[in-house]
């Protein structure tokens, strides 16, 4: 086998309460990477399509390649490979542009050098790609592009990634405002230190939030849809943000979030009705506004990142 194709999903970090430590998976919306074996012992970028001409093909800065780097060092081989990047998620958004690049490589990688790892044994190389990205090597996108689901982050030294039930009937509706945000630069507002109270508070919310996702209990979820630490700080860069989940309070959504570093906003909801509605009242604030957006409304994919036929 020469060549192979993988796409890899966007995805929504943090959710709320999980500030660097929980994301899950959006369908079809991501990035496409094939890869072709070549006989000359080097990494290339050869293609990149979708990005308007604005992603380094530079093999030390691109995150497909610096994450299949991570890979081939991990097995101390040299391997030439040719690499064509079919962006189909914005830059900057907020939805894991970046880490969907980096899974899709990685699972045409491994694919062709014969499996020699799991799909979870993938995510530190793509988390040496964020690290170039953003300078921080987060895993809550990389993981659950590449496993799909909900994915908790429960340590990072060591790894530990433990993937989430998803209830049945859980849809997302994502904003996406024509804007962009570096996550390096929304990063650097978040505040070094919170006070015991917030430290109580958050915790409280995210054992509710995993809680939730265990006994699909949307009551639960929508409660624990809170975040003390990096909303208060990332809100004021998003237009709109408390407009939208002021408009959203009536139609019966279980809440609203920054999807990762934002400025893409999440709305969660128990089933399709709601989240179409929340897609409508989401046009709405943003029409008063006048700022354009994307709107997506997806079930979450809990397939993660896979191999596509040519
Ligand atoms: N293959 C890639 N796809 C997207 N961004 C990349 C890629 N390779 C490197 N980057 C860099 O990562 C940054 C975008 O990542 P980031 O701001 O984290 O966006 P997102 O929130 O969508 O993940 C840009 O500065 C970009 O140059
Ligand atoms: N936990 C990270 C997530 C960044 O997500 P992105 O999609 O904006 O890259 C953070 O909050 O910084």
């Amino acid at each position: 086998m020469k060549q192979v194709t993988a796409f890899a999903p966007a995805t929504v970090a943090n959710v709320s309460c999980g500030f660097d430590i929980l994301g899950f998976a959006i369908d079809e919306l991501g990035d496409r990477v094939r890869i072709n074996l070549s006989d000359n012992g080097e990494l290339k970028v050869k293609e990149i399509t979708g990005d308007d001409g604005r992603l380094p093909v530079e093999v030390d800065k691109n995150t497909c390649s610096v994450a299949i780097q991570a890979m081939l060092d991990a097995l101390g081989i040299k391997q030439g490979m040719d690499i064509h990047l079919y962006k189909g998620l914005p830059l900057g958004s907020g939805m894991g542009s970046s880490a969907a690049s980096a899974a899709a490589a990685l699972v045409a990688a491994n694919e062709l050098l014969g499996k020699p790892f799991e799909k979870k044994d993938l995510v530190p190389f793509a988390m040496e790609a964020e690290r170039i990205a953003c300078g921080a090597a987060h895993a809550d996108n990389v993981a659950p592009s590449i496993l799909g689901g909900f994915v908790l982050i429960r340590g990072y030294d060591p790894l530990d990634v433990v993937k989430l039930p998803v209830p049945d009937g859980l849809y997302c509706t994502l904003v996406h405002p024509h804007l962009e945000l570096k996550t390096a630069d929304s990063r650097s507002v978040l505040r070094q230190r919170i006070s015991l109270k917030e430290s109580v508070v958050q915790s409280g919310n995210i054992a509710g939030l995993i809680a939730g996702l265990f006994q699909s209990d949307f009551e639960l979820i929508s409660r624990s849809l809170k975040d003390v630490i990096a909303e208060p700080s990332r809100a004021l860069l998003i237009p709109g943000f408390y407009e939208l989940r002021e408009a959203i309070r009536s139609i019966g959504a279980l809440g609203s979030g920054i999807s990762g570093s934002g400025p893409t906003i999440f709305i969660l909801s128990k089933g399709k009705d709601i989240a179409l509605k929340a897609s409508q009242e989401s046009e709405k604030v943003f029409e008063k506004i006048g700022l354009g957006v994307d709107i997506y409304v997806s079930e979450v994919n809990d397939r993660g990142a896979y191999l596509q036929t040519p």
